[in-house]
């Protein structure tokens, strides 16, 4: 019977455990034997690996984080460290692994393919920051934390006539600040794509004191600089009221929207579909509401770009 591995790496993200769910599912549904590594690449090395059956993966749709767990695991880098793990896999008789991560993890999945473990990426991080597809999963969830926090936040922006400084997520990628302050309403957003002008963000915010305005919402990705940061920066050119505010890891808890289910749950399945096909040495993906491949060469050779319509978009409403 042929066999195949799941795991999950990198910072968690909503959803990872409905694409595990899809990947056993689905794998169980076209004859495989199917295998849970638990602790990302790590418990390839140290050989955590069991069995899964269709029930291990009941009831866990709706709830975040990952039921395989997740680690970062530097070693992995080593390829005397993936020959091991590579054989842990080998003396199961798993040839065919699917990966859950982001551009990270793509990293570590695409020398496993290459030294022998036909192997499969599916988009798992809250960041968005990776080729070859339209959203990550994960990425709607965190986006929706952040902007009720951004919602919450403005209620007592208002009430004080206080500028805030909102950090979000995203490790070197704009999208989580830029689709959260588009959704949020917020007067100005700070990404790593772009040149961040806190002395022209400051004489906005004064010209919109000037006309009456009373508070003021600034999102920062943390890519750029953190809102402490900012806050200083800012004060060195407007005499403002202001307040920052971390949001931090509660943007990669919480239950995954119906949609990060869904698309995890479409992604996971296309990943296995593939391997019965024999093909591997790359990611799934969405684009465009279909599911397409990337080889991870592809996925690797340029940096991932900011959706720059939005964000021209995101200027002229927040004027
Ligand atoms: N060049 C590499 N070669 C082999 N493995 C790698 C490489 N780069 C990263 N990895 C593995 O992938 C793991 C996850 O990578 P990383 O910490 O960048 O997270 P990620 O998958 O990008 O997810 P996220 O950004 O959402 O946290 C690393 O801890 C390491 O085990
Ligand atoms: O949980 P850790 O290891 O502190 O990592 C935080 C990083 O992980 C992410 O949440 C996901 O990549 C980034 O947005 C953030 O920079
Ligand atoms: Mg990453």
């Amino acid at each position: 019977m042929k066999k195949l591995a799941v795991l999950t790496s990198g910072g968690d993200s909503p959803g990872m455990n409905a694409a595990i769910r899809a990947v056993v599912r689905k794998s169980i549904f076209e004859g495989y034997e199917v295998y849970g590594v638990y602790q990302g690449f790590q418990g390839l090395i140290t050989d955590n690996i069991e069995k899964l059956e269709l029930g291990d993966v009941g009831d866990i749709i709706q709830r975040g984080g990952t039921k395989l767990f997740s680690a970062r695991c530097p070693e992995f880098i080593d390829a005397g460290v993936r020959k091991n793990a590579i054989e842990n896999l080998s003396r199961r008789g798993i040839d065919s692994l699917v990966v859950i991560g982001g551009d990270g993890s793509y990293r570590g999945a695409e020398r496993l393919d290459a030294e022998g473990i036909m192997t499969v990426g599916v988009p798992g991080t809250i960041d968005n920051d990776i080729n070859g597809t339209d959203f990550t999963i994960g990425f709607d969830t965190a986006l929706n934390t952040i902007v009720d926090a951004v919602d919450k936040i403005r209620d007592t922006a208002t009430s004080h006539e206080r500028t805030f400084i909102i950090e979000v997520m995203g490790r070197d990628a704009g999208d989580l600040a830029l689709w959260a302050g588009v959704a949020g309403g917020a007067e100005t957003i700070l990404i790593p794509e772009d040149v961040s002008d806190v002395k022209a963000v400051a004489e906005r915010i004064e010209a919109g004191m000037n006309r009456g305005k009373k508070h003021s919402i600034i999102i920062v990705a943390e890519g750029v600089m953190s809102a402490g940061e900012c806050g200083r920066e800012l004060r060195k050119y407007i005499n403002v009221d202001t307040r920052e505010s971390v949001l931090g890891h509660m943007q990669r808890g919480g239950k995954p929207t119906g949609s990060d289910r869904v698309l995890a749950s479409r992604l996971g399945a296309f990943a296995v579909d593939l391997l019965k096909d024999g093909v591997s040495g790359c990611a799934v993906g969405i684009e465009n509401n279909r599911l397409t491949e990337t080889s991870f060469d592809e996925v690797f050779a340029e940096d991932h770009q900011i959706d720059r319509v939005l964000y021209k978009l995101s200027q002229e409403l927040s004027i």
